[in-house]
């Protein structure tokens, strides 16, 4: 029995949109709700949320019996935290901070067996092979494993062109908060300046075969963005539309009920 079909890999292979939400509230009560919403992917991040290895497997544990594919995130992609993720049983990586072509080469050999990379193998012990319920995982999980590499600085937006002719990176996914900083424009990821270098990088990523994506909730960008092509695209995030509602919800009630009191 080979591992499990990656529907978010073969999706962005072929162009076809992927909806994304980002979940920052790691807690898998969270992640079961988000999946109900009807996202194609959702992105449990370790990189700026507080999750650890723990409640990135819950999460993951609640999405596999949902539609919404699981992207996690780690907080930097070094190869043991890659082997962990990937005995944890997640089958897309979303890398962040990636700058050079042999940085991206570094991240196919962690998430690929010997003789090809240097993953380590303890699949015995994985989740990620139904603990050695999978009897092919070990020649098989390599093809259903979905790589992407964010490209978040000016120094990964100079080497996007080597980046991309790296075999085994899926797609590259542009980081516009983190570039907007680094381009001196912090907290203002809609400058044109910078949407001008997304949408620049976006335009490229696609005409090399590889699949695009992004994270932004400017409603302006994101249809941008997929007009040029891109395909995994996050347009939400869990905390901010959590933060959002809840302080609408207190101002509207305070309003109603102080109006109230004074009618009375
Ligand atoms: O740089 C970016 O933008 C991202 O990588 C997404 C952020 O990390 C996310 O926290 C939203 O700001």
């Amino acid at each position: 029995m080979p591992a499990p079909r990656n529907p978010f890999k073969h999706a962005i292979a072929k162009g076809d949109l992927q909806l994304g939400c980002w979940l920052g509230l790691a807690d898998p009560y969270i992640a079961e709700i988000s999946a109900g919403a009807g996202f194609d992917w959702l992105l449990i991040d370790g990189e700026h949320a507080p999750n650890d290895l723990r409640s990135i497997v819950a999460q993951l544990q609640v999405l596999a019996a949902r539609d919404s594919h699981a992207v996690v995130r780690p907080p930097i992609g070094e190869t043991w935290i890659i082997k962990q993720l990937l005995d944890a049983g997640a089958q897309t990586l979303l890398i962040p901070m990636v700058e050079s072509a042999a940085q991206a080469k570094d991240l196919v050999d962690a998430v690929t067996y010997p003789p090809h990379g240097v993953r380590g193998v303890g699949s015995a012990l994985a989740r990620a092979s139904d603990f050695a319920a999978i009897g092919d995982y070990l020649t098989t999980a390599r093809d259903e494993i979905c790589l992407l590499a964010q490209v978040e600085n000016q120094k990964g937006m100079v080497a996007l062109d080597d980046i991309l002719k790296v075999d085994g990176i899926d797609g590259v996914f542009i980081g516009p908060s983190d570039l907007a900083a680094d381009m001196g424009f912090i907290g203002q990821a809609g400058a044109s300046g910078v949407k001008t270098a997304v949408l620049g990088a976006i335009e490229k990523i696609v005409a090399s075969g590889k699949a695009a994506g992004i994270l932004t909730l400017d409603q302006d960008l994101q249809t941008s963005c997929r007009k040029l092509g891109a395909t995994f695209i996050a347009t939400e995030i869990d905390v901010t539309l959590f933060a959002r509602n809840m302080r609408k919800a207190s101002s509207d009630g305070r309003k109603l009920l102080l109006t109230e009191q004074s009618a009375v």
